[in-house]
């Protein structure tokens, strides 16, 4: 694909990644992706706003074949998805400076190799005149490393706001067309790499509230010319309380587990309270993330494996973990043969949340009468501090 117009001298850059299924080595990525660059050319300055990733430079470099000057290459975020390319953009072009926050300036630095005389540390709020045309860099730090920068494009008040806002979405279509899909996309995206900087993401929304944006463009997925409803479903993901959703992550080989996870299901959808299970042997890693966004209650269901939680169980456990997510109550439950240390090990993987552990239950071999009974006892206490807390 070639560069495109979104408006006046503004062009969208970058390289549209159909195959690619996984990103950090990790995160499934069920629709592809995209890198996106900007160009914008004042009267007297011509910018370019991030990169895209170094498999992709051929892309960029063939976009930019008619460009004859780049007198500043913006890098938002040091990530090597953004900023990888910027060593062959500086080849091509020797003369541009980069602009970076300082914290920045030093990851270039050390992750590029780049000289520290072609960095240039921009101030939170300060400007940069292109002619017509004028920048402003604000900061805003975790979203999603410490050095992250967005900019504001003044006259077309445009946010150019790198991973802020970003969905892992390969489209031919520039801007959003189809609203749920990518809603469900940005949410996957927000849950993988964002969730467990809420607060100061939070605080970053409310610096951006300052800005007017008509719209806003990040470095992945497609462009929001309608951005209000993307910025109210970010202050749902990082400041409303949870919602009336038990997260439901489990295992089991032989199947008692398994039927202790359903039975625990029913007891709860009978008593109102919404479920997502997912059974960790077929998952997506990425969904359990979107669905921890949401919940006020995690249920981790798994055997007894060597002694311990099934390690599949214990990856799980300790992604939510890292994830921190808003919710307030974790039970486990699980089938065991003879003996072992499941919850003991479970519990000293979540010293980042704030929950309360409500009693476990644990049973040998298939669950009876008295599991089943322990397991209409958790959902209640479950459907009970729901209600109690207000979760809808
Ligand atoms: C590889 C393997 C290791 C196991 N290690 C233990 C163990 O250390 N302690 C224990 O109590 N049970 C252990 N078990 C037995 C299972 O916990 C037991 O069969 C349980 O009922 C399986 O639950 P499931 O049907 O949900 O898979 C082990 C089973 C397997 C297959």
């Amino acid at each position: 694909m070639d560069k495109r117009l979104i408006k006046d001298n503004i062009y969208w850059l970058g390289a549209v990644d159909w195959d690619r299924r996984l990103f950090d080595s990790l995160i499934p990525l069920p629709d592809g992706t995209s890198y996106n660059a900007y160009l914008i050319q004042g009267s007297d300055k011509t910018v370019l706003l991030d990169a895209v990733d170094p498999a992709m430079a051929d892309i960029l470099l063939h976009q930019l074949r008619d460009v004859a000057t780049i007198d500043f290459i913006v890098s938002h975020h040091t990530e090597q998805d953004h900023s990888g390319t910027i060593p062959l953009l500086l080849q091509r072009f020797p003369q541009a400076k980069v602009l970076a926050t300082a914290k920045a300036k030093t990851l270039l630095m050390e992750h590029l190799h780049l000289a520290e005389d072609v960095i240039v540390a921009v101030a939170d709020g300060e400007t940069l005149s292109l002619g017509g045309k004028t920048l402003r860099f604000l900061h805003t730090p975790w979203v999603h490393w410490p050095e992250t920068m967005v900019t504001y494009l003044e006259e077309d008040r445009i946010l150019f706001s790198c991973d802020f806002f970003g969905s892992h979405i390969a489209a031919s279509d520039l801007f959003v067309t189809d609203q749920g899909r990518v809603y469900e996309a940005a949410k996957r995206y927000f849950g993988e790499i964002m969730l467990p900087f809420r607060a100061i993401i939070a605080k970053n929304l409310d610096k951006l509230s300052d800005y007017a944006v008509d719209m806003i463009a990040p470095s992945h997925g497609q462009l929001y010319d309608q951005p209000a409803w993307i910025l109210e479903a970010y202050r749902d993901w990082v400041q409303h309380p949870p919602h009336n959703l038990v997260v439901l992550p489990f295992v089991s080989m032989h199947g008692s587990t398994r039927s202790m996870v359903d039975y625990l299901t029913a007891a709860l959808v009978a008593r109102n309270v919404r479920v997502e299970l997912f059974n960790l042997a077929v998952s997506d890693i990425g969904k359990l993330a979107m669905a921890l966004i949401d919940a006020a209650t995690i249920v981790v269901g798994t055997p007894t494996v060597l002694a311990g939680p099934h390690p599949l169980a214990a990856h799980a456990t300790f992604l939510a973990n890292a994830l921190r997510p808003k919710a307030r109550y974790l039970s486990v439950i699980g089938s065991y043969g003879w003996g072992g240390k499941t919850v003991e090990t479970l519990a000293g993987m979540i010293g980042n949340l704030k929950v309360e552990v409500l009693d476990p239950v644990l049973c040998k071999g298939m669950p009876d009468q008295e599991a089943f009974a322990a397991l209409d006892r958790l959902a209640e206490a479950i459907a009970q501090n729901h209600r109690a807390n207000g979760f809808r």
